[in-house]
């Protein structure tokens, strides 16, 4: 799996160059800082002062049941939809504020909804996220073509260049999306429950990448051992509320997980630290 924020590896193209260099940069991994965050539909209540900080290149993970609010408000972290109260900064700039162009060179987000009738080549979805850094009307450069090949081949699917989307499996699309959302090489990167198609390697391989990143992460997860193995803070949502942020041991423990969940569970802690959870059976 491609590692974010190291996506040009020295041998891409385009990207945020500096200096002389022909080489993408890679990554600035930015700050995320929202509070005081509202949002509803309709007149109905979804978020309610929500806070969340991601330091520089830090693996956040957003948990909390379904219908909590995780893609309402990783939407909103996106800049795609408006808080009705709060902020939302980017290294202490507003995103709202910040240029369309310059916030898709800055953010990339993988949601859930992945359309199945997209007639494009899975190179050609990669390459959509190289957009951002191509002058208007440029055609697609040998250097983009090399990193959008490359990012295919480290996600697993080298040989999957000129297959039709449509005829991709769910995982094989999520991490075709996954590597489009890597090659524009973002500095904040927002993922809406990655790993619900990959199998368990896959799972492993992805998380390991996010956690090794430059980039600063922000990933819903809702499976709590692996978000309690990967992530270097946890935001546990309720009801459109936080009602825990810190790190994994802090956020995961048996009453705050009955709680949120209504599930009874006993946490061991591994060597490093970290919770490791038994569910116990529903109805025990
Ligand atoms: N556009 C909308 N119109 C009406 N209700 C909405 C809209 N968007 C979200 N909701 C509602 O807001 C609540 C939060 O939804 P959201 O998708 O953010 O939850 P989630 O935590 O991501 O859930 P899941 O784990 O099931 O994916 C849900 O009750 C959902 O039905």
């Amino acid at each position: 799996m491609i590692a974010p924020g190291a996506a040009g590896g020295g041998a891409g193209g385009g990207g945020r160059a500096t200096g002389g260099d022909p080489y993408p940069v890679g990554a600035l991994p930015a700050r995320l800082h929202a509070d005081g965050i509202g949002w509803g539909v309709a007149g109905v209540r979804i978020l309610v002062g929500v806070a969340l900080t991601a330091e520089p290149g830090a693996t956040v993970g957003l948990l909390g049941p379904n219908g909590s609010g995780k893609s309402s408000l990783l939407r909103l972290l996106a800049g795609l939809a408006r808080p009705e109260s709060g902020r939302v900064l980017l290294d202490d700039v507003a995103v709202g504020a910040i240029p369309r162009r310059a916030l898709a060179q800055r953010i990339a987000v993988v949601t859930q909804q992945v359309a199945t009738d997209v007639e494009m080549s899975a190179l050609e979805v990669v390459l959509l996220g190289r957009t951002p850094y191509r002058p208007r009307l440029a055609g697609v450069g040998a250097a983009d073509l090399d990193l959008a090949r490359r990012a295919l081949a480290e996600a697993g699917l080298a040989g999957f260049e000129q297959r039709r989307w449509s005829s991709l499996s769910g995982g094989e699309r999520q991490r075709v999306d996954l590597a489009r959302a890597l090659v524009q090489e973002p500095d904040l990167l927002l993922l809406d429950e990655p790993t619900n198609h990959l199998d368990i390697r896959h799972q492993l391989e992805l998380l390991r990448s996010l956690a090794e990143s430059a980039s600063t992460v922000v990933v819903t997860l809702h499976d709590l051992n692996l978000a309690a193995q990967y992530c270097d803070r946890l935001v546990l949502l309720h009801c459109g509320r936080v009602v825990a942020a810190g790190t994994p041991a802090e956020v995961l423990t048996t009453s705050r997980i009955e709680q949120v969940y209504q599930v009874r569970t006993d946490i061991d802690v591994t060597d490093d630290g970290r919770p490791r959870i038994w569910y116990r059976d529903h109805a025990t």
